[in-house]
């Protein structure tokens, strides 16, 4: 089997993506985060208090037929940007792109965070890191695309998201007209349950390339480019009159300029991914007249996110295992 879906970027900012997803008989309809940086699947609910919500589709198991609660199971999470929710879970159909699991594990949200509650357009999240860190307690359940694997025509799902325009989810199959080039494979460590890999380097515009180990995840759930301090020192040190400015909470340039390239090595041959650097501005930071980077410093927080910043600047192959062990395909395009 295969499936294809749209997913759309929340906001001017390309701060989220969301997708259209089902869930139950009848079909309720839900607007979802897919999260490759995370791995519950979460909704809106009729169990969210009114004042957690704000317009977002709400889940009613009562409603759907093939809703069955998962007894004595609870979900509680918690994200890198400090957000988290918590609820009950039901197993129901779920159907994205076309493609049906029966009897996924929906977890339906009875608290939810702030951030959560602001994001009108978004409904809940598709977790589609591994299943390994499922927060389903006592019994671990697994994501939409490990429940739906065994159906599909190869074990991978592909994302290619854009700057401000509709981009694809893809499962079960690589789309070969939706890149140019080569796509260029490099091994995945999912021991903490993430999509890890190590990139081979940076480069700063046209500047030299700068070989350094940059170890972290390709996250669609994560907005920004998040690295160590020295790379995000050379990109900003490039760019007249860039601060940090922690009102802003980061690195902010002026708004009309134009901002360098960055350029980051995935594989052993050389490939690199280029981000532009129009792509490198995330709009007005609420603070002066200046706008926000894309690229920030991933500081405190463990490890080293390649977010939508840098993701929409690729066609991304998250390959479970079809060559054997996971593996992450990186394209232009
Ligand atoms: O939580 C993370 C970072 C894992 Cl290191 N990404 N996923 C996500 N979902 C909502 C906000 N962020």
């Amino acid at each position: 089997a295969k499936g294809s879906v749209v997913t759309t970027p929340i906001n001017s900012e390309d701060e989220a993506y969301d997708a259209p997803v089902s869930i139950g008989t009848p079909a309720q309809p839900f607007n979802l985060d897919f999260d490759t940086g995370s791995s519950d699947l979460w909704v809106f609910s009729s169990l969210t208090p009114s004042n957690e919500r704000n317009g977002q589709n709400i889940y009613t198991a009562s409603r759907s037929s093939t809703a069955k609660q998962l007894s004595g199971e609870s979900w509680k999470i918690s994200y890198g940007d400090g957000s988290s929710s918590s609820g009950l879970v039901y197993s129901d159909v779920v159907t994205i792109g076309g493609l049906t699991a029966a009897g996924q594990a929906v977890e339906a949200a009875s608290r939810v965070s702030q951030s959560f509650t602001s994001e009108s357009a978004t409904d809940g999240l598709v977790g589609l890191a591994f299943s390994s860190i499922n927060t389903v307690s006592p019994d671990q359940q697994t994501t939409f695309f490990d429940t739906v694997k065994p159906s599909l025509a190869s074990p991978v799902f592909t994302a290619d998201l854009k700057h401000q325009a509709p981009g694809t989810y893809n499962f079960g199959f690589i789309d070969k007209s939706a890149f140019t080039g080569s796509i260029t494979y490099t091994p995945v460590d999912n021991s903490q349950g993430f999509w890890g890999f190590t990139s081979t380097g940076f480069q700063v515009g046209n500047n030299d390339f700068q070989q350094e180990s940059i170890t972290g995840i390709a996250d669609t759930g994560t907005t920004l480019l998040l690295l160590p301090d020295d790379v995000v020192n050379a990109y900003y040190s490039s760019v007249n009159n860039a601060q940090n400015d922690q009102s802003a909470g980061g690195f902010t340039v002026p708004c009309d300029t134009s901002l360098p390239d960055f350029s980051f090595g995935v594989g052993n041959n050389g490939a690199m991914i280029t981000i532009p650097g129009s792509l490198m501005n995330l709009g007005p930071s609420g603070s002066g007249n200046s706008c926000f980077g894309g690229l920030q410093s991933s500081g405190t927080i463990g490890t080293n996110i390649f977010g939508d910043v840098a993701l929409k600047a690729a066609f991304v192959v998250f390959d479970s295992g079809s060559q054997g062990q996971p593996q992450l395909g990186w394209a232009s395009k």
